[in-house]
């Protein structure tokens, strides 16, 4: 493909400089990391957090770039460098004309919580009703013949439109994303052709990369305001503390706003059940009054439900197969996920709420079903928002009855600091750092009418330390110890 061509019209800055010889530059694939170059590639380099991909042009020339896009370019070395003001929103543009297809009705999702939750709901109601569907999240991609652990929630441009591209052709129409805040705010998305996307709700995360809660938040409405086309479907959770600044910048895009929820005025929420395996719901779409079933633990999951009902019916499936797809819902892995249970009948679940709000949240869930003690395990990641680990800590200690505190991907940060800060705000916890040991404790503890709650880690599969990641599962832990029982 030429260069002139990944530029299409949207970078009138970069056509200005593919004049002459230029224009006709060849490029033969196309990456951010020097690293990875390949004699032909095209090297964008973009400023990260940690380095800057502006010191590498002169590695990926050496390597055999074909041309070299950046912001600020210097470097004079027989291979063309071009300067581009948003060499990121060019590697996201660039990928998706260079992968060239994508699902025909894709739609992202965004929120603190509950984006694997709606993006796995949503391919579910697709697939329920006959579609080739797809879902990309944080537990990776689930499609026919598919089912890949992935690392990011919201992959990289170049991986995300070379998968795109390998779903089309193998005849996925439909596909769910997960748009995170850092996904949004570094461009990943801006080369994704939307045809729906949604809010859930927003709470404290990522305080270690937005300065402010204000830029998480305006990181996440990049999805309705940068990249929705104008009049597209907008599903927005209603009954949030941030839903009214979310529908306002929805508003202010020019999108065509359907809200969900007991506020919500596309599907209505007016009547709700929670039990302890599943919840009931009554709903209103226009004048359609649909009961509702959700066969899956968690008061949350109703709002979920409600949100990727909204997706589906925004991208062509009637109220009544969205609905009734419902019925058949599979959790999303690790997810309040029963994993077990004891002789005695005490619940064991894997949940993945590593931020304050999903915490609450989840303690709250299990409260009412809980006849004897709420005992939670958890702990908080290394190299991630420190000032979450007291608020954890706190919340932890106020709505379980009994809390361990244990490692969580301590990455390169010393796992005692940071068990540490999460003990000073946890009254009365017991501390025991090795995490298969703490749930063996917490197992071992479990009596008759007891929930046991092990929470952060959800569907991961390692458990990392400095640089490595060793092989770890609280499901398979979970199973072990009551095994042992
Ligand atoms: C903080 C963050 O988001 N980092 C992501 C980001 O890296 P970065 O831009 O900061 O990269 P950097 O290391 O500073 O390097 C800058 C540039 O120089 C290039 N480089 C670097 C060295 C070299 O020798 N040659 C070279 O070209 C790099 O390839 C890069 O393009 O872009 C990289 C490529 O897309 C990501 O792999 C990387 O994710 C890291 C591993 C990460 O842990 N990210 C997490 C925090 C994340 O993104 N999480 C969200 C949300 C999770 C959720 O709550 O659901 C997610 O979407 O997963
Ligand atoms: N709508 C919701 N409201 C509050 N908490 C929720 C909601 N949905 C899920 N949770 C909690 O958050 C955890 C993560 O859910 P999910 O994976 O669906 O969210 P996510 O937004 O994808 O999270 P992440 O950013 O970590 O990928 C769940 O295990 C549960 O504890
Ligand atoms: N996608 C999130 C998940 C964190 C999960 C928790 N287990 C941790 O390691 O902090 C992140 O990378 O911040
Ligand atoms: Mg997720």
């Amino acid at each position: 493909m030429k260069i002139k061509d990944l530029a299409g019209t949207s970078f009138p800055e970069l056509s200005a400089q593919l004049t002459g010889d230029a224009s006709d530059i060849e490029i033969g694939g196309i990456t951010a990391d020097s690293r990875e170059v390949k004699p032909g590639d095209l090297f964008v380099a973009v400023a990260g957090t940690k380095a800057n991909g502006a010191a590498y042009i002169a590695d990926a020339i050496a390597r055999g770039a074909a041309a070299v896009v950046a912001a600020d370019a210097h470097v004079d070395a027989g291979t063309p460098v071009f300067s581009l003001s948003e060499p990121r929103r060019f590697l996201a543009k660039a990928a998706a004309a260079f992968y060239g297809r994508q699902p025909e009705t894709m739609v992202a999702v965004t929120g603190t919580a509950g984006k694997t939750s709606v993006a796995s709901f949503t391919r579910q109601i697709w697939a329920h009703s006959g579609l080739s569907a797809a879902m990309i999240g944080t537990t990776g991609v689930v499609a026919p013949g598919r089912n890949e652990y992935g690392s990011l929630t919201t992959p990289d441009p170049v991986s995300l439109h070379k998968l795109l591209a390998e779903l089309a052709g193998e005849g996925v129409t439909h596909a769910a994303m997960e748009a995170s805040s850092h996904g949004l705010d570094q461009n990943r998305l801006d080369g994704v052709r939307l045809a729906a996307a949604a809010f859930t709700n927003l709470g404290r995360d990522h305080m270690d990369y937005h300065p402010t809660v204000e830029h998480y938040m305006a990181s996440k409405m990049r999805l309705f305001g940068a990249l929705l086309p104008k009049g597209s479907p907008a599903v927005i959770f209603a009954d949030d503390q941030w839903s009214a600044e979310a529908i306002a910048a929805a508003r202010k895009a020019g999108q065509d706003v359907r809200t969900v929820g007991r506020n919500g005025d596309f599907i209505s929420l007016k009547r709700v059940e929670h039990f302890r395996h599943k919840q009931s719901a009554e709903v209103h779409v226009g004048d359609d009054i649909f009961e509702i079933h959700v066969p899956l633990a968690g008061d949350f999951q109703v709002a979920n439900a409600l949100v990727a009902a909204g997706l589906a019916m925004s991208t062509g499936i009637t109220a009544k197969a969205a609905f009734s797809a419902l019925e058949k819902l599979q959790g999303a892995s690790g997810r309040l996920e029963l994993v077990g249970q004891t002789r005695d009948g005490a619940l064991a679940y894997v949940d993945y709420a590593h931020k304050p709000d999903a915490l609450a949240n989840v303690l709250e869930s299990v409260r009412p079903f809980t006849t004897g003690r709420v005992i939670i395990v958890f702990g908080c990641g290394g190299d991630r928002d420190k000032g979450k680990r007291p608020i954890m800590g706190e919340i932890a200690s106020r709505l379980a009855d009994v809390v361990i505190v244990t490692d969580d991907n301590p990455r390169s940060e010393v796992p005692e600091v940071i068990r540490a800060e999460i003990m000073a705000g946890a009254n009365g916890a017991t501390e025991i750092a090795d995490r298969a040991e703490a749930i063996r404790t917490a197992v071992g503890m479990l009596k008759t009418g007891d929930t046991l709650i092990v929470a952060g880690k959800g569907h991961e599969e390692g458990q990392t330390i400095g640089s490595v990641t060793l092989p770890f599962s609280d499901h398979a832990e979970v199973r072990k110890a009551l095994g042992g029982l």
